[in-house]
């Protein structure tokens, strides 16, 4: 597993040790990662860790103290991030303007001609659902519509790259299976995805690798199994007729918790399951006995917690 990126000559986004301070605030502190082409790249991490001012320094609309953004090895320039598809966080549609126009002026304003512009337009409406409130002002759509048409005006260019600030809060599940597929595409196409998002069983089901920030930095990298394997250790015992503090003098084990005789154990590093086993049998009969599969949820929390006590 990474805990930073490998710095170098190389296809793809590479966030090289970014700093940023907001006055006497820090908000990055060394922020490094690489998104590869083709890789869905989910950018986890509690409120104010750093993940939008890392986006924002990315799309070049944030200037960083220190560090550098760097495209297929070199230096991200305004050309380069022209062809970004982006999603802020803040959102950032013209409220007055008719989905469609809107659209159809960004696909041209990045070199599409006219039929061309209203066939991609078109295209991403109706993949995305709203086909029919083309002709609506921005401002008349719900919330969750004016997101479909904000993902539409990212991807309505061929962005070579996507930027994307929590593209999946406040959409239906409906719209958020179309997204998902969406991106998968767009992955498969070869374009890099980097994606920030709250929702870890969406990021753990979509993504290829994730990257878990903390206090401007980030603290692990790697795929959902990588990032599960640097976790704690856990067992899941099955043993009936224990008694509940069965396990607590074993060296090394924790009990998490126990219920109807189902004992979920934390083991140190080093810790020889063998040893519980053992003391499980001595217990009576052992029903069940196998090592428990974190979800990435609690893989974050344990990551989160272990950096904060480190
Ligand atoms: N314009 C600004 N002025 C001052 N401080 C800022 C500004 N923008 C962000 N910050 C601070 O920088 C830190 C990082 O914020 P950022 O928005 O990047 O976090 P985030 O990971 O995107 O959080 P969230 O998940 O809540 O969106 C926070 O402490 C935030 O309060």
């Amino acid at each position: 597993m990474n805990t930073s990126a490998t710095v170098g000559a190389g296809p793809g986004l590479e966030v090289d040790r970014l700093g940023k301070r907001y006055g006497e605030l820090r908000a990055l502190d060394g922020m490094s990662f690489l998104v590869r082409p083709g890789e869905l790249f989910g950018f986890v991490g509690g409120n104010g860790a750093g993940k939008t001012t890392t986006m924002r320094i990315v799309l070049g609309v944030l200037a960083a103290d220190s560090g550098q953004v760097r495209w297929d090895g070199a230096p991200l320039d305004f050309a380069g991030r022209r062809r970004i598809g982006y999603m802020p966080e803040e959102r950032g549609l013209y409220p007055k303007m008719k989905v469609g126009e809107q659209l159809t002026y960004l696909a041209r304003l990045h070199g599409f001609g006219p039929k061309a512009a209203r066939r991609e337009v078109e295209q991403w409406l109706e993949r995305l659902g709203v086909a029919e409130r083309r002709d609506d002002e921005v401002q008349k759509l719900s919330l969750g519509n004016q997101q479909r048409v904000q993902l539409a005006a990212a991807l309505v260019y061929r962005p070579m790259l996507l930027v994307l600030d929590e593209p999946f809060s406040g959409l239906d599940p409906v719209a958020v299976d179309v997204l998902s597929e969406v991106l998968r595409e767009q992955c498969a196409r070869g374009v890099p995805v980097l994606f920030s998002s709250h929702q870890l069983d969406l990021v753990e089901r979509l993504c290829d690798r994730v990257g878990i920030v903390r206090q401007g930095r980030m603290v692990a990298c790697g795929t959902v199994s990588e990032l599960q394997r640097a976790g704690s250790a856990r067992l899941v015992v099955d043993a009936p007729s224990a008694d509940p503090g069965w396990a607590e003098r074993i060296p090394g084990v924790r009990i998490v918790s126990t219920v109807d005789g189902q004992t979920v154990l934390e083991l140190a590093e080093g810790v020889d399951d063998q040893v519980v086993l053992r003391a499980a049998l001595r217990t009576g009969p052992v029903r069940g006995f196998g090592r428990h599969q974190p979800s990435l949820t609690e893989t974050y929390r344990h990551i989160v917690t272990e950096e904060a006590s480190a």
